[in-house]
């Protein structure tokens, strides 16, 4: 039932393939929601594999930034021969220039970019933030003047902390690019827009007349990428070089607003819808590496005399990584309703904004804040080894982590989500119905059943039991935030300062929202399953996550008695349960998310579980190691030595 298993690998690991209980290409092609999309992603990676051009020439932990970025640049450029999509010194050229081109431009400058940009002609990154402002979009100061004699804009970076700061890919490999610069005609300031602006000549890669621009520097992770600055001083575009789909400018400097004010945002909305599925990954991969090597890692006797066991048989290990497998999953289910909801927003039905990005808001926090938390988790759990780069688990984690931040850092993402609970709680109060129905939020709506929740001890809990307890605490929250709101109020303080002094409560009902959300998407979505065995994995793997959110939120639930603490104990059980059910086809399950070696990155995660001598192998071909003792040893460290042991003979 396991296609994963093959001559020479670690027996250990092949004896846990060989409990599988159910088909891994069946739940493989589950998780990444087809079987075609499974074939494909062999078929490039035994591409790879017979391509040794695109191998790196060492292990990349050995590299310098500098040794990084070229050999990046050298494989993307070797991938265009290959396969369209590239790694990092094109990641946002994909993840932000062609969904902006595809968000804002109109229907003649996306027949003009839109080819060039797919085909590689150049490079682009998206840049918005600036030294002072990231969060804070309607404070940007780069302008972009209209001069109506010329039908040109001037670029300028007025002030230093005006300096683009952060874009990925802009310090070096990007030639043109979007800025978000105040749009300024007739002498009124339109606030932000987005500008296609070239910054270096397609031919030498110069820098352009009037741009400054370069490298930030080396930073928390993703050495590969060029985070950039970018001064510009008069800078001139022509006037079609505004993104004109949504706003507009004429030739005589008019401005013509868009449908919805906030149609310029797009492009956040949609890394924030897709990066779930990237969280998704992020958390799987860790699960993989850290499952695969706590299956072959033996580590003490439970019993006396009976030999070391595999550190995957304490149910401590297995309460450490098996809830990142299930959240994982969850993360899944969550962003294909994000991403079919942002299908939706790209079709033309604007109305979705509001919800899409009330739900992506959330959803990108919660999940990106989970998967960080998780990935560092996976990797304390592989002990020493998981805090070699060896393991691929410290560049994953300082990787993901970043997601917290960027796209909109986390807690204002949450603060976000709960502008919406906020409107909806009012509109309840005012015994106001939805306008128009939405699955994420009608649940506000409704008051909890009159019975008191139904989690009890039982081999087969009702999803939605939990599903309305996670309701309750959200609904809770949400009108406890609104109703200090108001009371505030009340008191005569402002709507903006009330606000400020509810940002806690206000991200506690945020957070609990959206616990909610992902919990029914992750129940929905196993509902598709049909193949009894998978089906019955999924459901171990959800009867988890649920279970452990009722731990992770006990607190909420106890507050005003909604559950007893004899649930809270029923609750315990049932992840226990589900660990131990989970625990025979941990390996195969993890073997499902189908990364390869090259993904996984890890001497841990490797899929035939040869550790010990592959780490020996990776320590060795450290440059250190070239020398038997470094060059600068008697300068400095053997020089200290003779001094002491000459100054003890006085
Ligand atoms: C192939 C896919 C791969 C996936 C990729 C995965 C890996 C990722 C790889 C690389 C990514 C790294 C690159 C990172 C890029 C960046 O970081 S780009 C910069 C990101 N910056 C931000 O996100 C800035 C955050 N700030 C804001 O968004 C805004 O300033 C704000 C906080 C939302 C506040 O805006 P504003 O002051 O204008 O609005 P408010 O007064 O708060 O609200 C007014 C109303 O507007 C509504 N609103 C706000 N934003 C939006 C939106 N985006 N869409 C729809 N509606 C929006 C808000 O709800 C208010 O409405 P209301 O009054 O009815 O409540
Ligand atoms: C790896 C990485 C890649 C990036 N790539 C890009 C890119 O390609 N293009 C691009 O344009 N940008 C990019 N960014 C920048 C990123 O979008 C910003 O860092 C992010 O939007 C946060 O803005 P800031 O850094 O200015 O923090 P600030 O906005 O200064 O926030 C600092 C702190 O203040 C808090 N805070 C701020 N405002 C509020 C508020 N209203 N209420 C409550 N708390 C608040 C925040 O929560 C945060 O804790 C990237 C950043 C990173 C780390």
């Amino acid at each position: 039932m396991n296609s994963y298993i093959k001559p020479g690998d670690n027996p250990l690991l092949t004896e846990e393939r060989k409990k599988c209980q159910f088909s891994t290409d069946i739940l493989a092609a589950f998780y990444h929601e087809n079987a075609q999309k499974i074939k494909r992603r062999h078929e490039i990676y035994q591409y790879y594999l017979e391509n040794k051009e695109l191998h790196d020439p060492e292990p990349t932990e050995f590299m310098d930034r500098y040794h990084r970025l070229e050999n990046a640049e050298r494989k993307v450029s070797l991938l265009k021969k290959h396969v369209k999509k590239a790694g990092s010194p094109l990641g946002l050229h994909y993840t932000m220039m062609i969904p902006t081109i595809l968000n804002n431009a109109d229907d003649e400058q996306k027949a003009e970019w839109l080819p060039k940009a797919q085909n590689l002609e150049f490079i682009g990154t998206y840049a918005q933030t600036e030294l002072g402002h990231g969060t804070n979009l309607r404070f940007l100061e780069t302008t972009a003047t209209y001069d109506p004699k010329t039908q040109e804009f001037i670029l300028n970076s007025p002030t230093t902390s005006a300096a683009k700061w952060w874009p990925g890919n802009l310090g070096k490999s990007s030639n043109r690019i979007i800025v978000v610069a105040r749009l300024i005609s007739n002498g009124k300031d339109y606030g932000p827009h987005s500008f296609f602006v070239p910054i270096r000549d397609p031919i030498t890669h110069k820098s352009l007349p009037g741009v400054t621009v370069g490298d930030i520097g080396p930073k928390f992770g993703i050495p590969t990428v060029d985070n950039g600055f970018l001064l510009l001083n008069n800078v001139r575009i022509p006037r079609r070089n505004m993104f004109m789909k949504n706003a507009k400018l004429n030739p005589d400097g008019t401005y013509i607003s868009p449908k919805h004010a906030k149609l310029a945002y797009g492009t956040m909305v949609y890394v924030r819808a897709v990066m779930i599925r990237t969280m998704s990954h992020m958390l799987g991969l860790a699960s993989t590496i850290s499952i695969r090597y706590s299956a072959i890692r033996k580590q003490g006797e439970i019993e006396a005399g009976k030999g070391e066991v595999k550190v995957l048989e304490y149910q401590t290990q297995q309460y450490r990584l098996l809830p990142q497998v299930a959240r994982a999953w969850a993360f899944e289910f969550a962003g294909r309703y994000t991403r079919k909801l942002y299908a939706q927003f790209l079709g033309g039905d604007v109305d979705v904004l509001p919800a899409l990005h009330g739900v992506s808001s959330g959803l990108k926090a919660v999940v990106t804040h989970q998967t960080a938390q998780g990935i560092e988790q996976c990797r304390m759990a592989c002990g020493g080894h998981g805090y070699s780069e060896a393991s691929g688990l410290p560049q994953l984690f300082a990787t993901a982590v970043a997601g917290c931040t960027y796209e909109g850092e986390n807690m204002v993402m949450l603060l976000q989500s709960a502008r919406q609970l906020v409107k909806i709680a009012s509109d309840v109060r005012k015994n106001q119905k939805p306008t128009k129905q939405n699955p994420v939020t009608d649940y506000l709506y409704k008051t909890s059943a009159a019975t008191k929740c139904k989690i009890d001890q039982t081999t087969d809990p009702d999803p939605s039991s939990v599903i309305e307890a996670f309701e309750h605490v959200a609904r809770r929250l949400t009108f406890a935030a609104f109703d200090k709101l108001e009371q505030l109020k009340q008191r005569g303080i402002s709507a903006e300062n009330a606000w400020v002094q509810c940002g806690v409560d206000l991200r506690r009902a945020a957070t609990a929202h959206t616990r909610t959300f992902i919990a029914r998407q992750f129940s929905n979505g196993i509902l598709e399953m049909r193949d009894l065995p998978v089906q019955a994995v999924l459901k171990d793997l959800l009867q988890l996550y649920l279970f452990y959110e009722v731990l992770e939120c006990d607190g909420d639930l106890l507050y005003d008695g909604y559950v007893i603490g004899q649930q809270i104990e029923y609750s315990k059980n049932n992840v226990y349960e589900a660990l131990r059910r989970l625990r025979p086809n941990a390996v195969s399950i993890v073997d499902s998310f189908d990364f390869n070696d090259r993904e996984l990155n890890s001497v841990l995660g490797r899929r035939d579980g040869n550790v010990y001598e592959n780490m020996l192998e990776w320590a060795k071909s450290s440059p250190l190691n070239k020398h038997d003792v470094m060059p600068f040893h008697h300068k400095y460290l053997g020089k200290m030595m003779e001094d002491a042991r000459q100054q003890s003979k006085l």
